[in-house]
């Protein structure tokens, strides 16, 4: 157990995990297992009553179940006054709204939501931002395992978004591009305005590329994901980082930056 300033000993912190036998749950609980300053108190899964979590006296729940139970999840951890830690994809400008209009009830609770808790892949979408007013054409090419249920990938969908504000910013318009679609999808998605490409294959876990290119180069930026307990330093900062957070805190950029 820490010691906190006065010499006492810090309270390790409560931490209830849904999706708890999913890839990601199972591994957020061995994660917060590991911790001497987290205590599993809760591991639920579909068909557990959510109110375990409650009983068990969690002061953090930590959500990676699917983009269909997400939201009533979090729903009932923001009317019980228990802060959330959101890995779930799934969250669109309406959704995110959604939840700042029940934080809005709930002034004291903190809830991040995040879609990569991967270090590298935080810093990916920082530089592709960064990149993104210096070239014409830019594509994103997501690859996951074939058992994800969504795309494009939360990743995809955020860095796409993030790009396509900087473009914005910057004056560009439209990416070049002549190509007329022969076969419906070949050119890939449209996210506000920038191309992204979802694959499945067996032996991934979860990979990005951004290509850009203009005149005479091309600038890839790729992250890879080749084991789930790259995401868990991420899980870990944000359990630790959440209760003296409170509203709606949407990427892991200002946790790294208090770090
Ligand atoms: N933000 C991040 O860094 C990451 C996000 N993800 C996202 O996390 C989510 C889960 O991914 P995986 O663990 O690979 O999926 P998974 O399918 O292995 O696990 C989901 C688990 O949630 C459970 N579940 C479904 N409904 C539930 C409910 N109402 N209450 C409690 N549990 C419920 C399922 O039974 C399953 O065990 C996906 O949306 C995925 O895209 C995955 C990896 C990293
Ligand atoms: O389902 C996954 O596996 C992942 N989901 C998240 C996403 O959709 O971006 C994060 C990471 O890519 C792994």
């Amino acid at each position: 157990m820490r010691e906190a300033l006065d010499g006492k000993p810090d309270e390790p912190i409560r931490v209830g995990v849904l999706g708890a036998r999913g890839r990601m749950g199972a591994e957020v609980c061995r994660a917060v297992d590991g911790t001497d300053d987290l205590d599993l108190v809760a591991a639920v899964d579909e068909g557990d009553e959510l109110s375990a979590v409650a009983d068990a006296g969690a002061r953090v729940v930590v959500d990676f179940t699917t983009p269909d139970a997400v939201m009533d999840n979090l729903r009932w951890c923001v009317d019980q006054g228990i802060h959330a830690v959101v890995g779930t994809t799934g969250f669109t400008g309406q959704r995110l709204d959604q939840v700042r209009d029940w934080l809005s009830d709930r002034p004291g609770v903190g809830v991040v939501i995040a879609p990569n808790f991967g270090i590298g892949a935080v810093l990916m979408m920082q530089f592709a931002a960064r990149a993104a007013r210096f070239f014409e054409s830019v594509e994103i090419i997501e690859q996951h395992h074939p058992r994800k249920l969504d795309a494009p990938s939360g990743t995809a969908t955020y860095t796409a978004r993030a790009i396509a504000r900087a473009r914005a910013e910057a004056g560009l318009g439209p990416a070049p591009d002549a190509t007329k679609d022969e076969v419906p999808g070949a050119r890939g998605a449209e996210i506000d305005g920038v191309r992204v490409h979802a694959v499945r294959a067996a032996g991934l876990v979860a990979h990005q590329e951004v290509l850009f290119g203009t005149t005479g180069e091309t600038l890839t930026i790729r992250h890879d994901s080749y084991d789930r307990v790259s995401f868990m330093p991420g899980v870990l900062l944000a359990v630790r980082s959440v209760v003296r957070r409170p509203g709606l805190t949407v990427g892991l950029d200002a946790l790294l930056d208090d770090g």
